[in-house]
């Protein structure tokens, strides 16, 4: 649906440029959410903004539903963007125009007749929850009901890809998870492709298919959000779980010390985290599996929650006993589906 290819983005000219892409490559599906996360100046502005060419790309091309957009002349161009929404971190309302009118907007521009576009107007505002509000100013709207708007206007063209360009991040939690609910419904009902890129993982922990961890103008991680959530391979990407889990990293470390001193004592002790996805997570199957093979165990972490509405857990436990038996207990445990990864 959308590729990305070889982009490269220098701004400015000789000892004075920066390079905010460099030959970054990229390939998103129908109907995915993919969230790009990122630090400050990762490069996820004028990633997003290369997908509709707001930025021209120094190199590269992007490919959206099957057309090179970088090869386009600039009529084309304006046409297939009218199949690209975007919506933005401050909203970018017309602040003297009216609800109805900002999402009126797009369809005058390409001259929509009277009716169809009353049409869309309210279908869209319906949408969107915000049918009582049609004639109100932006200024009379609280910050999540000015995104609702935002996303009322961008659809009302009827995109086959929405970009988010922080879409969330001036907005409470609250309001947040409001619009990410919001954006989900949306992309299920009509199976529209969306991008959004974000400097905080609970986004793309709530409502993301895909996630790419950009660092430094380039992608240095990639996947299904479950996999590289449960298992971060990048110290980039760790460094974004733990903002999000500072707590339970503390806890995860007292526990490697804490292995130590077991370690010391008698030798037969192994620190090991478990993960585990789906159903699975409300099984019984590490007290089935310890009662089979006689081990020990104390629980020294634990996280359960969902990615994408989808439950998981997360364990870090201490497992005692003779040294065949433990090993017994993590090989049943992971024929049952389970992540084991041994930590000590
Ligand atoms: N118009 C511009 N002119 C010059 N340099 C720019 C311009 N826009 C971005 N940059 C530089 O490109 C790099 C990437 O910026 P970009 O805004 O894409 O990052 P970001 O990940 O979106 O950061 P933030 O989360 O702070 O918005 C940064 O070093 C930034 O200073």
């Amino acid at each position: 649906m959308i590729e990305l290819k070889g982009l490269t983005k220098t701004y400015g000219k000789g000892s004075k440029s920066t390079t905010a892409l460099s030959d970054l490559n990229l390939n998103i599906r129908k109907g995915e959410i993919f969230g790009v996360i990122g630090h400050s100046g990762a490069g996820k502005s004028t990633l997003i903004r290369c997908i509709n060419l707001l930025e021209r790309p120094t190199a590269g091309e992007v490919w959206v539903d099957g057309i090179n957009l970088t090869s386009l002349n600039k009529i084309d161009l304006q046409q297939q963007r009218r199949k690209i929404g975007m919506i933005f971190q401050h909203f970018n309302l017309l602040s003297s125009a009216t609800v109805y009118d900002n999402v009126a907007f797009p369809l005058k521009l390409v001259n929509t007749p009277k009716a169809a576009m009353d049409r869309k107007v309210k279908e869209m505002l319906a949408l969107v929850g915000l049918e009582d509000h049609s004639n109100k100013y932006p200024a009379q709207l609280s910050g999540g009901q000015k995104q609702r708007v935002g996303i009322a206007r961008a659809l009302a063209s009827d995109p086959n890809v929405l970009l988010c360009d922080e879409a969330t991040s001036a907005l409470d939690p609250q309001t947040t998870d409001s619009i990410l609910k919001l954006l989900l419904d949306i992309n299920e009902k009509y199976n529209l492709t969306i991008v959004l890129i974000t400097h905080e993982m609970h986004v793309i922990q709530n409502i993301c298919d895909q996630v790419a961890v950009i660092h430094q103008g380039g992608i240095v991680e990639q996947g299904p959000v479950t996999e590289v959530f449960l298992k971060p391979q990048h110290a980039i990407t760790r460094d974004f779980m733990m903002r999000d889990h500072e707590v339970g990293i503390a806890l995860e470390e007292t526990a490697l010390a804490s292995a130590d001193v077991s370690l010391q004592t008698d030798g037969s002790s192994k620190l090991v985290k478990i993960s585990f996805l789906g159903n699975k997570t409300y099984e019984a199957i590490l007290s089935r599996t310890v009662r089979k093979t006689g081990v020990d165990f104390a629980i020294l972490q634990g996280t359960i929650s969902t990615i994408k509405q989808v439950p998981y857990g997360q364990l870090t436990v201490r497992f005692e006993g003779q040294s065949d038996e433990i090993n017994l207990t993590i090989k049943e445990l992971m024929d049952q589906g389970l992540d084991v990864e041994v930590l000590r």
